[in-house]
């Protein structure tokens, strides 16, 4: 794995904070994006060679609303950066690693993403993802 490409952190509403982590960061928000796959919507930050990612739910089913509900707003998921995701899905699949998905899908600011339980990973949700040339 190539580095922490971002920090997922689950908030109830991103007019809230949004403003929140541009004064916290003193860096502005560059980019928002919806992604109706995982029924999200996204807020990114860069700081230093890593970002934060907000996450809003846009539906009641999304997996952030049932965070939420249960552990209240937070660190979600710490995202990893990889060169090849499959080989790196294939090689923490056969080191017992819990993966979420067979295949990965596209997520946000032009990534393919792949989760890993994290039942088997001290209780962190992980995320892998590669840049989509
Ligand atoms: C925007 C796209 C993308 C990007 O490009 O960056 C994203 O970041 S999308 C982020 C949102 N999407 C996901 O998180 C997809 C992967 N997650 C899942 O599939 C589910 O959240 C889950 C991890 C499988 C849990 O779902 P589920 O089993 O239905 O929920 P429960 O509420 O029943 O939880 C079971 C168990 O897992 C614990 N849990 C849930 N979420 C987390 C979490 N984020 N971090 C740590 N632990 C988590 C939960 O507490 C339960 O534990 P127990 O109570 O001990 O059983
Ligand atoms: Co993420």
């Amino acid at each position: 794995m190539l580095k922490v490409e971002h920090i997922g952190i689950a908030v109830q509403s991103l007019d809230v904070s949004v403003p929140l982590f541009e004064k916290l960061l003193n860096s502005p928000c560059y980019k928002k994006e919806a992604v109706d796959s995982e029924q999200v919507q996204t807020a990114f930050f860069r700081q230093g060679d890593t970002k934060v990612e907000l996450l809003e739910a846009t539906s009641e089913s999304s997996v952030i609303a049932r965070f939420l509900e249960k552990k209240g707003e937070g660190m979600h998921h710490i995202a990893f950066e990889v060169t090849d995701i499959l080989a790196e899905m294939e090689r923490l699949s056969a080191e017992g690693f819990t993966l979420l998905q067979a295949v990965p899908k596209r997520g946000a600011d032009n990534k393919l993403v792949c989760f890993l339980h994290p039942k088997n990973t001290n209780g962190v949700l992980i995320e892998l993802c590669q840049e989509i040339s």
